[in-house]
């Protein structure tokens, strides 16, 4: 089957509502309201990733700078549409984000990610080895910290770097 090109790009605020439906359909992901994906497509569009194809949303990435610790980016959410998934989409979404300008001077990368979400912490452990960075592991969110009703698992911490710089990205 042909691979057609994936496109990627800041998102704007038209692309809040087809995020919000995207991060649905991966069943993997905490679906914020719309308004949040919005206004991430708004106020925090220079460090969030769409990946597009003929004009189709299939990938998306939120993060934004940790307010206390500037040298630190936070990844919030990475999906991928499941049909367009192990097509090495996040992996290629999140280099881009790395490579921007804005995060020339990010020195770690960490996320949250729980115990059943292999495809994202797969997706760090490379980006550690592809990039020779240390990969550390810790207690992030508890599950007690949720809702008992919303059966949430624990979110493990993951935190990497020190990135490489920018020409080596
Ligand atoms: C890296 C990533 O996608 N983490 C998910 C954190 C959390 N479960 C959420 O969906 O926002």
């Amino acid at each position: 089957m042909k691979e057609t090109a994936i496109r990627f790009r800041r998102p704007e605020k038209k692309d809040g509502t087809p995020i919000w439906k995207l991060i649905q359909q991966t069943e993997a992901l905490d679906v914020n309201s719309a308004y949040c994906y919005i206004l991430l497509s708004d106020y925090l569009r220079d460090t969030c990733v769409i990946a597009e194809e003929e004009e189709k949303i299939v990938g998306f990435i939120s993060a934004f700078r940790a307010p206390s610790r500037n040298d630190t980016l936070f990844v919030w959410q990475i999906a991928v549409a499941p049909s367009k998934q192990r097509r090495g989409i996040a992996r290629r979404m999140l280099k881009e984000l790395l490579a921007r300008e804005c995060c020339s001077d990010v020195v770690y990368i960490e996320a949250t990610v729980s115990p059943s979400n292999l495809a994202s912490r797969g997706l760090l452990l490379r980006l550690a080895k592809d990039y020779r960075m240390e990969c550390h592991l810790s207690a992030g969110y508890a599950d007690a910290l949720f809702p008992v009703e919303a059966r949430h698992e624990e979110e493990l911490l993951f935190r990497l770097g020190p990135l490489p710089v920018m020409g080596e990205r």
